[in-house]
């Protein structure tokens, strides 16, 4: 087991490239299992989540192989469906998503309740209204979902919650149903539409993605094709906060900027200049940073998933601050450990109350999940002295090398093997 440690105070300079979509990938993958042949994806993000969705899908005799830059091939030919109740699928929140390929593709499927980040309950009742409606009996014992359909017809489906995961799961299994299925109040994040795009190479019927409205005409079949992934808009609005936060120019590369418009536009009002290019950012901090407020909405809204990084900046911005989320009312982890650095904050109902322009210390603190991961590295850069980072496993589930991109930006970070009394410390922490 690892820690990172990082000792504050140097400014970054540089730039760095942005990998491909964690949130795309895993779905990319999953997908592939509709195919009857070869499914090659380009410019796979090199993370743990990658790893063990890859596993998953040679457990169920996918036969993987990896292709030159950063591209895996899947041959989905021999696949069964193999129960995967246990095991790989509780190490990540994606697995859900064998749900609907595996449906779709064999009609049936036994499948583990995900892991993933605890960010507070994380009910996958939409996914199962979605499965039901096309005809599937759901059952859950023991912990694993059990799904069977004699058929799989289309359906119309109004998602009660607007989900990224319920939507992609029954765009999954609706691709492969009879006849048409409409998803209602379909969530609009960019990885939606890079699913589809792959789906429809496969050559799959799918109009809408994109909107809140899916429309999707079932096929017989689905074939191999080539994919490029999506540029991660959450890492690539990582490195704009955390050059905000201590940046002095860094060039943010592979990067959709129309994907992060309500970070940047949070970021300007609090003083950050930013140059959009076509597919870079450019970053510069050149005034005292103000405070604002934030609240997370889903797609095109301010994401969840930056909200705790955003946090980190706000202890270094003039005035308080209040960040609300909407989607994640628990996802406040982070600040027990933001507090042992001497941050100013506490959370009140759904939101965090930042005050600002305080100086933070260096200390040991533990990443509780990928993004209170994120949140720490990115006030550690800021500290004076060294701050240790436990929990590392959870940021290697969604930042590709993030301990070399921030040390070609010019920041002091390593990491270290821990000792095994701090192995045992770390998990009765
Ligand atoms: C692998 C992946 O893509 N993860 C992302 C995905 O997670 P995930 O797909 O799990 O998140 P959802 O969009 O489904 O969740 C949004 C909200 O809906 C609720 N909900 C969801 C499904 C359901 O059946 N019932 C229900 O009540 C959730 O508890 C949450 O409050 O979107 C989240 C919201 O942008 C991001 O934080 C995660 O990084
Ligand atoms: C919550 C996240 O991931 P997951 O849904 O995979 O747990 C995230 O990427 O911030």
């Amino acid at each position: 087991m690892q820690k990172i440690l990082v000792e504050g105070g140097n400014l970054l300079k540089g730039r760095v490239k942005i990998s491909g979509a964690k949130n795309s990938a895993v779905a990319l993958l999953p997908a592939a299992i509709l195919a009857e042949s070869p499914v090659t994806i380009e410019g796979l993000p090199d993370i743990s989540d990658v790893e063990t969705l890859s596993h998953l899908l040679e457990e169920i005799g996918g036969v993987v192989t990896k292709e030159d830059d950063q591209g895996l091939t899947i041959d989905p030919a021999n696949m069964t469906s193999m129960p995967l109740p246990n095991g790989k699928v509780k190490k990540l929140r994606a697995s859900y998503y064998f749900m609907g390929a595996m449906l779709g593709r064999f009609k049936q499927a036994v499948i583990g309740l995900p892991g993933g980040c605890y960010l507070g309950p994380r009910p996958i009742d939409q996914h199962i209204k979605g499965f039901e409606a096309l005809g599937a009996q759901v059952t859950n014992e023991q912990g694993a979902i059990y799904l069977r359909a004699d058929e799989l017809r289309g359906a119309r489906i109004y998602l009660d919650v607007v989900s990224v995961g319920a939507t992609i799961n029954i765009m999954l299994a609706a691709v492969r149903a009879k006849g048409k299925t409409v998803i209602e109040n379909a969530a609009k994040e960019p990885e939606i539409i890079d699913v589809a795009t792959l789906l429809t190479s496969m050559g799959a019927k799918i109009k809408g993605a994109g909107t809140d409205v899916i429309r999707i005409e079932g096929v017989d079949q689905l074939y191999g094709c080539q994919h490029t992934i999506i540029p991660d808009r959450i890492e690539a609005g990582t490195y704009t906060i955390l050059a905000a936060s201590q940046g002095e120019e860094v060039v943010i590369d592979n990067v959709i900027p129309q994907h992060l418009e309500s970070l940047l536009a949070k970021l300007r009002e609090m003083g950050v200049e930013i140059i959009e290019g076509e597919e870079q950012l450019t970053v510069r901090t050149r005034e005292k940073l103000k405070s604002v407020d934030v609240k997370t909405l889903v797609y095109p809204g301010f994401p969840t998933d930056l909200q705790q990084p955003f946090t980190a900046l706000l202890t270094k911005a003039q005035g308080t601050g209040v960040v609300t989320d909407t989607i994640y009312q628990a996802r406040f982890k982070h600040i027990d450990e933001l507090r042992r650095m001497n941050a100013q904050v506490k959370v009140e109902g759904g939101a965090s109350i930042v005050t600002g322009a305080v100086q933070l210390e260096g200390a040991k603190v533990k990443a509780s999940d990928l993004r209170a991961g994120a949140a720490l590295i990115i006030a550690a850069l800021m500290a004076d002295g060294i701050t240790e980072i436990t929990g590392v496993e959870h940021i290697d589930r969604g930042y590709e090398r993030i301990t070399e991109k921030l040390l070609a930006l010019g920041a002091n970070i390593w990491r270290e093997e821990m000792s095994e009394q701090e192995v045992e410390q770390f998990q009765n922490s």
